[in-house]
């Protein structure tokens, strides 16, 4: 018998999520069946759409989130004991999985090639982060040699990578972050031409001066009036990238502040705004791997991970995503 942990949502979030929205349960696991799995959890992902959609489930609920685990134990002839799996188990020590029973929540994947990277990364830029970064860039914002783009939340999972693949692409690119420490980050190590703590600068007037040319493309982590302030400053036939709205997540949605309109810039510039979520693009993912793996090995890609360690420190290092702890893509290790 395997004893394990894990983490329930047995309250949903008000505001910030606190610790005693949990609880963390203890127990024994079954012995496993045909087609059963037994996996031991190395990495946890926390994320910040953990927050957005913690009501899409009836509590008490156990915490889902992107995990990378080993197989400890097998009654399945194609999952034998070592295999790597990305699957959405969340928060707990130990799991069992029916490989015979395809359960599409659950979203189970053997880890990508590595080719002798950490396996956490394949929670970060080798998974979500990476593809997230790599298709809402590319296939939305379709950015030009050439062309300015703009990205926000620049320091964090999928900011850091969708600035460093604009730089690759030949693109001036500027990005806002909300620490001195990470503006630092991303103009001495990543290579942005210019990084603004929007803490700090007046934006507006910040944002002129680093874009001489105006802006061709928006890459938007952040939602809210920094989104307004970039989108009314972007030039004729600008594209602009959703991708989230971190500064909304805790807060309650009827009682946002009023946003700046848009609407004259969008007409007037003739821009193009698409929202998107990451799976629109799986068929392709290991097409985007493949060159993440190539721009990692050359040099060409940074990759910085927050690594929080231990079971009992998980709902730290996701609170820490609120307020701004993490550079890069923030991961437990068990
Ligand atoms: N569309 C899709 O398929 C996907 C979308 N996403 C979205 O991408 C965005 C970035 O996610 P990810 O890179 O994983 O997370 P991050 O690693 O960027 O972590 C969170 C960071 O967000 C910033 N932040 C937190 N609260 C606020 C706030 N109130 N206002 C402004 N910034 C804040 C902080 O950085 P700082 O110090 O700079 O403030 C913090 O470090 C999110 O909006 C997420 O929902 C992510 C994955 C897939
Ligand atoms: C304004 C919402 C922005 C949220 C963007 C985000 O962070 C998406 C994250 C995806 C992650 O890569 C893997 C997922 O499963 C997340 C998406 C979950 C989508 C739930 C859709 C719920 C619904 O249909 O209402």
């Amino acid at each position: 018998m395997v004893k394990t942990r894990k983490y329930i949502v047995k309250r949903y979030f008000e505001g910030i999520p606190k610790r005693d929205d949990f609880e963390i349960v203890e127990y024994e696991l079954p012995s496993l069946q045909d087609g059963d799995i037994l996996l031991k959890t190395e990495w946890i992902s926390v994320d910040p759409y953990l927050r957005l959609f913690n009501k899409m489930h009836p509590v008490p609920f156990d915490q889902f989130s992107p995990q990378i685990a080993t197989v400890e134990e097998s009654k399945h002839p194609k999952y034998p004991v070592g295999t790597k799996l990305l699957s959405n188990k969340g928060w707990c020590e130990y799991s069992i999985l029916n490989m015979n029973i395809r359960d599409q929540s659950l979203g189970v994947h053997r880890l990508p090639d590595m080719n002798g990277l950490s396996s956490s990364l394949g929670v970060g830029v080798m998974g979500p982060s990476g593809v997230t970064a790599y298709f809402g860039l590319l296939e939305i914002c379709k950015p030009v040699a050439g062309e300015t783009v703009v990205v926000t939340v620049a320091a964090g999972a999928v900011g850091s990578i969708v600035g460093q693949i604009a730089k690759i692409k030949g693109c001036r690119v500027v990005g806002f972050t909300g620490s001195d420490e990470k503006v630092n980050w991303l103009e001495k190590e990543l290579g942005f031409d210019k990084a603004f703590n929007y803490k700090t600068v007046d934006i507006e007037k910040s944002l002129k001066e680093a874009t001489p040319k105006g802006i061709d493309c928006y890459f938007d982590n952040v939602g809210g009036q920094i989104s307004s302030i970039i989108i009314s400053q972007m030039n004729d036939f600008g594209r602009v990238s959703i991708c989230g709205c971190i500064s909304a997540y805790n807060e309650d949605f009827a009682k946002l502040p009023k946003a700046t309109i848009v609407q004259v810039a969008v007409v007037t510039k003739q821009l193009k705004i698409e929202g998107f979520l990451c799976h629109r693009w799986e068929n392709r993912f290991s097409e985007a791997y493949k060159e993440l793996h190539q721009w990692i090995v050359s040099g060409k890609l940074k990759v910085r991970e927050h690594v929080t360690e231990g079971f009992d420190n998980i709902f730290d290092a996701f609170l820490g995503l609120f307020s701004g702890e993490n550079v890069g893509k923030a991961v437990v290790k068990l």
